[in-house]
């Protein structure tokens, strides 16, 4: 038993989780663009939202979210108005205010009554930071520099987004209707194991482009694997006619490069070859006939 058995301790981050704050009552001070910002954050956790912000502060998006979409639970037109506003049975309090002092006083009187604050732009006001988001349908990826650098975060997090398969919302939907259906056939916390188990080899086993795309009557015959603790492959499942290549290796294939000579996919040069060779010996076919004729 050696250090080298257990991963490093780094210390200095933060601690990244998935907070849920559904049915959980968040306080937003101020109604800017920051706040805007903040208020889609939280809504998109389902959280109920009190915002209090003057209705002539107001930024446009913000109008909308209260008064054309409704998405805000309640909208207190006036100022901030002290410690009662905090007790409202908040689990989190955001301040998106042009007001430092006040912004520190806020933060002082919601870590009094140990909820959690963040301030805008103002690290040391903050329990939490937020960070840059990317959102596909149930999968979600969060980039945090710690305070760092926050354009560095937004510029990582579009490259991670380049990345992620279009898909990929799709596939983890499907796995998770999937997973309930094996929860509710064998339901048993003894069985936990063996779950756990059949479930990676169904994630490994089936490509994204092939859960992104699985029906129901799939689910129930890749089900019927579970018993016997096998999984059938997608050419089982689907036989030969729908396993078709997956769209990233269509891609591969027609704008790919060629791995080893490094020129542009032998598919599409094999094409372009084709349509040149075609070319070149209509041209030929034409000339020799015009000089005949
Ligand atoms: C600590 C933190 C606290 C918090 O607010 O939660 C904070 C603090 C500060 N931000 C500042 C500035 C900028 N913030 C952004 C952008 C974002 N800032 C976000 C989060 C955070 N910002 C938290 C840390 C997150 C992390 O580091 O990972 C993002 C990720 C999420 C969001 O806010 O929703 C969002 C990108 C979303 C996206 O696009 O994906 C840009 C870039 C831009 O606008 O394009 C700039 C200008 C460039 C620059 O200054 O670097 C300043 C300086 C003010 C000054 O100099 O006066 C401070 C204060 C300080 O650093 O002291
Ligand atoms: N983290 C981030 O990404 C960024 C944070 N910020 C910071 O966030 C804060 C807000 O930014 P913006 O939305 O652009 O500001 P803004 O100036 O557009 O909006 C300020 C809002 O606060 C409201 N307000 C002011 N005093 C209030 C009070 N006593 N009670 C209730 N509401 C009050 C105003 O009516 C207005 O709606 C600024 O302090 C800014 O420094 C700014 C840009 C980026």
């Amino acid at each position: 038993m050696g250090q080298a058995d257990y991963p490093q301790i780094c210390p200095g981050g933060g601690l990244i989780i998935s907070w849920q704050l559904k049915r959980k009552r968040v306080l937003l001070v101020g109604g800017g663009p920051v706040a805007a910002g903040r208020l889609v954050n939280v809504k998109d956790a389902d959280a109920i939202v009190t915002v209090i912000c003057p209705s002539s502060g107001l930024c446009g998006e913000m109008k909308y979210r209260i008064h054309v979409e409704k998405s805000v639970d309640e909208y207190q037109d006036r100022v901030f108005g002290g410690k009662d506003d905090l007790m409202g049975g908040y689990d989190m309090v955001l301040t998106a205010i042009d007001d430092a002092a006040l912004s520190r006083e806020i933060c002082q009187m919601a870590r009094a009554l140990r909820i959690p604050v963040n301030v805008a732009d103002v690290p040391p006001e903050c329990d939490f930071y937020f960070g840059s988001l990317i959102r596909r349908g149930p999968l979600q990826v969060m980039v945090s520099t710690g305070g760092k650098g926050p354009r560095i975060a937004a510029q990582t997090r579009r490259i991670i987004q380049r990345a992620i398969p279009e898909n990929l919302g799709q596939a983890i939907e499907n796995v998770g209707r999937l997973r309930a259906m094996l929860r509710s056939e064998a339901p048993q916390a003894a069985a936990g194991p063996k779950r756990m188990s059949w479930m990676i080899d169904v994630c490994e086993k089936w490509s994204f482009d092939e859960l992104a795309t699985l029906e129901e009557e799939e689910m129930r015959i890749i089900l019927r694997g579970w018993k016997d603790g096998s999984v059938p492959s997608a050419r089982q499942v689907r036989g030969i006619r729908r396993t078709l290549p997956d769209s990233k290796s269509i891609r591969k294939a027609i704008a790919g490069r060629c791995p080893v000579a490094g020129y542009i996919s032998p598919w599409l040069a094999g094409f372009a070859g084709i349509l040149l060779g075609s070319a070149i010996t209509s041209t030929l076919f034409i000339v020799r006939s015009s000089k005949r004729a």
